[in-house]
């Protein structure tokens, strides 16, 4: 565990949401919950909120560059995740720059499609997902719906997850928390997998019967993040993001007319410490 003079240091590579349920709000949210210090490479502008996408602006592959440049050169981050990256020229940026600063465990949630349904990530980017990023990662955190599409396996059963999981640690990241939130089989349960290459371990809770759950994918993988940058085990930050995502979703905020977001206080005022 850390002394606790050092404050540990998380980056996000994502795109921002106006709503501030998911993206880039979601994450230093959850890294602020969690202790550690927060920092981001912004890599689209989406003009949204619990409705939708209403617009949407990727950044420049050199605007990315130089957010993760100023960070590389000052702020060397203790663990970094990405969640919406648009296109395959931003994959490209920030695998440059994975190398060349060897910032370290990277955590992937593979951001395709909005709640409402928009694009979010470009169907000609899976390549480069694939081919030049998941191999540099610690873990990727797909949905079930992400699974299919990266693995072109279609998941119904469990024995189909764990194929799925094989697959994308075959594709180089070191460990597969695929999760259940989408999985229609499981009507009162939510059951998320994390595969380490050698053993699956699952996890089992009551599902909540809401429907604001915008950002949950956001929220979680930056807990996981959080963990890591604070030097704990793989299963120990998924188990902390567990009880911070269920805290979150349970006290979910009923703001907006749509799908609202996950309440990042919820962890500290509930459950923290019992
Ligand atoms: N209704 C629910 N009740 C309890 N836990 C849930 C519920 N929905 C999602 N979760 C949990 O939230 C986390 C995120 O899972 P989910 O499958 O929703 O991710 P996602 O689809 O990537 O999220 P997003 O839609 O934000 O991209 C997982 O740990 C999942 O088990
Ligand atoms: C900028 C950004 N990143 C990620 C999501 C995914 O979150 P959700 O699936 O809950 O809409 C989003 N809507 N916007």
């Amino acid at each position: 565990m850390q002394p606790s003079h050092v404050i540990r240091k998380a980056l996000t590579i994502a795109g921002s949401d106006s709503g501030g349920g998911a993206g880039i709000q979601a994450d230093l949210k959850t890294f602020q919950e969690m202790g550690v210090y927060g920092m981001s490479a912004i890599t689209a502008i989406t003009a949204q909120n619990t409705q939708g996408v209403q617009a949407l602006y990727p950044m420049e592959a050199s605007i990315i560059n130089e957010q993760l440049h100023s960070i590389g050169e000052d702020l060397p981050p203790d663990a970094v995740k990405t969640g919406m990256l648009g296109n395959a020229s931003i994959i490209a940026a920030v695998a440059e720059n994975m190398a060349r600063y060897r910032f370290p465990h990277l955590v992937i949630d593979p951001v395709m499609i909005a709640k409402g349904g928009s694009t979010l990530l470009q169907r000609e980017a899976l390549t480069a997902l694939i081919k030049m990023l998941i191999p540099l990662s610690v873990m990727i955190t797909p949905n079930i719906p992400e699974a299919e599409e990266l693995t072109g396996i279609r998941i119904v059963s469990l024995s189909d997850r764990e194929e799925a999981a094989r697959c994308l640690h075959g594709m180089g990241s070191d460990h597969v928390m695929l999760k259940g939130g989408h999985d229609p089989s499981t009507r009162d349960l939510v059951v998320d997998m994390l595969y380490d290459g050698t053993a699956f371990h699952y996890w089992e809770h009551q599902r909540i019967d809401t429907r604001h759950t915008h950002g949950t994918g956001c929220t979680f993988s930056a807990a996981i993040t959080a963990g890591l940058a604070q030097g704990m085990s793989v299963y120990d930050s998924v188990n902390r993001a567990k009880s911070f995502i269920h805290a979150a979703i349970e006290h979910s905020l009923e703001i907006g007319a749509g799908h609202g977001p996950t309440n990042h206080f919820a962890y500290r005022k509930h459950y923290k410490n019992g």
